[in-house]
């Protein structure tokens, strides 16, 4: 068998039209190079100080933006497209053969995280097209809350004709909500229909027992006396006070827990793990570790996907998908996660909040994989376990597994199973040892996983990027705009702060990982930087607008065509790439806008709340995003209307810098008109009054917001006060 040579299990695409790509970049290095040039040689020195300073202000933030322009072009250099051949895995391996794989779903408020979304995720993940009895699929219930513990209750109990129904209609998604949500009834009354409905019908049943349960915000007594598990509720003082919770719901290896049919089902576990207030949990990264703990004892497959509560599998197939890379004899060895992208469920058709990244998803991790390997998402990623526990590459390290490998004690009871593996998810647990440093998740980062992909990479190991037609796992995107930059904030904060520390991928990767992975992975650790240079650009130039300093050369002037060139270059450079990953134009707008939004607010906060952690004033925390959202709210995400209706610092700034800009374009329009030789005033400020019209037009939601809309989703009158206020203050210093 050795000696024989196989046929690939995946295979490698360079992207199309690199050659264009990269002579187009250079064209906007060199237009980069003149703007500079410029900036030095006309420098306003006989001028007075302030046109100095800003002068000075605008070419450091076009250096900024040079430098930054100069990352996206070094991971857009060489992407690569993978795809797989499940055919000729399934030809290798009979269905025995195949390897187990553990599925971590994680969750961690009942409120925010409904459990009806989770066991959706459970469902959709235990319905995989793989033998189930090599799947064991674990949820960590960081809210400790019984009533997601009977909620997955109930999950098994469905899982029994659930996992049937999906085999025999070869359904897709497997997620019950979203497939008979997305699926017509049928009308004839064949057996198959019937069938459809009859499990419909019982789907609804246990959404309304779970959400009756939910509202009563108390099991009852009777329904607690079914299961032994909910006894241990007794001995919770709160969510953050309490034992470890274990309960192995469905035990994969006992030949009685069978569907209906009599096919064995998925083994399903329960963890709530220890919590006492005087130890830190480390957020989702800690969950995870002490699941890999749990699982290692229970049924210890060599593999391990995790998902998010919202991620449910879109996609039946993606294991196999996902082994195709793992197991390919040639390059499988060197792999140690593959990661599909986070792409969602509850999108718009020119998604308002651009939630999709279409580009980070569709272009830039390619490019990632194709300089060394994309970083992990934190969700929907499969990983092998002797990596994740921080094993090191070797050259000769060779990837085996026993065909019916399962647990290690599989002579054990399930009740003894739990007995034994409780003390590993306890907080003690992990005292002196290498968890949370060189094993398992790494600690101390709100943005766990980026740290731990780029650690795993840095011992030597590749990942690898899968981006399949039909998308893998689909999640939750949040519906309002403070959601949104809430999120961002806590992305480009925890980037920052590993950039700052000794984890910045320019000194930890060195020697470790492709001097071109280290440059892309400051794509997002810089994110928070840009506020800088973005701020200033949106501000200073129509100060000095309203003010009567010139920033920019004349328009009669040869230098304004770099200028034009690298703004309109760059711009149809982002439309192009939005187009091609499948956007529309108002997408791309609106994508345009938000990247204008968020860096300005999340960027800035998350670059000022870096710097203060740094001089130990705040601590960062990982705020856990809604997925759910109120029925107006609801209503108007899905007419694409901008939410905006709380208060928020973040909504202060944002309409400060739009009224700003009203204001200074207003009043440069009425220079122009008041003026003797208008020509002349156009001649000047043409470039500056352009700038400032771009930004109104972008921010035309927000005057909305704040002038024209009754809706609960309008601006708050507070923010529109203050931001008053703000504007005019500015202003006024400018114009005296
Ligand atoms: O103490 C915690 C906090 C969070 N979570 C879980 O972590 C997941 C991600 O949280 P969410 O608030 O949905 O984060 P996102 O904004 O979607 O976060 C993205 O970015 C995170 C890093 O910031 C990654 O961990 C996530 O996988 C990725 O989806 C959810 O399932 C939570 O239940 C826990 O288990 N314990
Ligand atoms: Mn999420």
């Amino acid at each position: 068998m050795g000696s024989r040579v196989h046929l690939p299990l995946f295979e490698t695409r360079l992207a199309n039209g690199l050659l264009f790509f990269r002579f187009y970049a250079a064209s906007i290095f060199i237009t980069i190079f003149f703007i500079c040039f410029y900036r030095l040689t006309c420098f306003p020195l006989q001028q007075g100080k302030i046109q100095s300073l800003s002068w000075f202000g605008m070419f450091l933030s076009e250096l900024w933006f040079g430098f930054y322009f100069f990352t996206t072009v070094v991971v857009r250099w060489n992407p690569v497209f993978r795809s797989t051949f499940k055919s000729r895995l399934s030809s290798r391996y009979a269905e025995e053969a195949l390897p187990g794989v553990d599925i971590f779903v994680c969750t961690a408020d009942p409120v925010i995280e409904p459990p009806i979304m989770v066991i959706n995720t459970v469902l959709s993940v235990m319905a995989y097209d793989y033998p189930s009895e090599k799947l064991s699929v674990y949820l960590s219930d960081d809210g400790c809350s019984d009533l997601m513990f009977y909620a997955l209750l109930e999950a098994a109990r469905f899982s029994r004709v659930w996992l049937p129904f999906c085999r025999k209609l070869k359904v897709e998604p497997r997620s019950p909500e979203i497939y008979f949500r997305n699926t017509v009834e049928p009308s004839d009354d064949s057996a198959v229909s019937q069938r459809w409905l009859l499990i419909k019908k019982s789907y609804e049943e246990m959404k309304m027992r779970i959400e009756t349960m939910a509202k009563l915000d108390k099991i009852p007594g009777d329904i607690r006396k079914e299961h032994k598990g909910f006894r241990e509720w007794h001995f919770v003082s709160t969510r953050h006070d309490h034992q470890s919770i274990l309960q192995i719901i469905i035990d994969g290896r006992d030949p009685s827990s069978m569907d209906i049919e009599g096919k064995p089902l998925p083994t399903l576990v329960y963890l709530a793990r220890e919590k006492r207030p005087h130890y830190h949990h480390n957020f989702k990264a800690g969950a995870l570790n002490a699941l890999i703990r749990v699982s290692s004892r229970i049924s210890n497959a060599p593999f391990i996907l995790n998902v998010d509560c919202d991620m449910f599998s879109n996609n039946s197939e993606a294991i196999r998908d996902a082994l195709c890379f793992f197991l390919d004899e040639e390059k499988g060895r060197e792999i140690a996660y593959v990661q599909y992208p986070q792409s969602f469920d509850n999108l718009t058709e020119n998604d308002i909040y651009g939630n999709c990244s279409r580009v980070r998803t569709g272009l830039e991790f390619a490019g990632f994989d194709g300089n060394g390997g994309p970083l992990y998402n934190g969700t929907g990623c499969f990983h092998r376990r002797q990596t994740l526990c921080g094993m090191k590459y070797r050259e000769d390290f060779k990837f085996e597994w026993k065909p019916m490998e399962y647990g290690r004690n599989t002579k054990q009871s399930a009740n003894v199973l739990e007995q034994s593996s409780k003390a590993l998810a306890s907080c003690s647990f992990e005292e002196n040892t290498q968890w949370g440093k060189e094993m398992g998740l790494k600690y101390g980062s709100i943005v766990e996983n980026i740290l731990t992909g780029l650690s795993i990479q840095c011992r030597g190991w590749r990942s690898i990027y899968f981006n399949p037609e039909r998308k893998a796992f689909l999640g939750v995107a949040p519906k309002t705009l403070l959601q949104y930059l809430i999120q961002q904030k806590r992305w480009a904060e925890g980037d920052f702060q590993l950039f700052l520390s000794k984890y910045c991928p320019l000194i930890y990767g060195h020697k470790r990982i492709p001097l071109k992975l280290q440059l892309s992975y400051c794509l997002y650790f810089l994110w928070a930087v840009n506020c800088l240079a973005t701020l200033y650009y949106v501000t200073v130039p129509s100060l000095c607008l309203v003010k009567g300093i010139p920033l920019f050369p004349k328009m009669s002037c040869l230098w304004v065509l770099s200028f034009a060139y690298a703004m309109i270059a760059s711009c149809m450079q982002s439309l192009g790439e939005f187009l091609c990953c499948g956007g529309t134009i108002q997408g791309w707008l609106n994508d345009q806008r938000t990247w204008m939004f968020k860096r300005t607010t999340s960027y800035l906060f998350a670059f000022s709340d870096t710097i203060m952690s740094m001089f130990g004033f705040s601590e960062s925390t990982f705020v856990i995003t809604e997925k759910v959202a109120d029925e107006e709210i609801s209503q108007r995400y899905e007419q694409e209307v901008m939410e905006f209706g709380t208060p928020s610092v973040m909504f202060t700034v944002l309409t400060t810098l739009a009224q700003l800009n009203l204001f200074s374009c207003t009043l440069g329009i009425r220079k122009v008109v008041t003026d003797d030789v208008p020509i002349k005033i156009l001649d000047q400020f043409g470039l500056q009054m352009i700038l400032s019209s771009v930004l109104v037009l972008l921010n035309l939601p927000i005057y909305q917001g704040l002038f024209f809309r009754k809706d609960t989703g309008k601006m708050p009158s507070s923010v529109t006060y203050k931001s008053n206020v703000y504007a005019l203050l500015a202003c006024t210093i400018a114009m005296y």
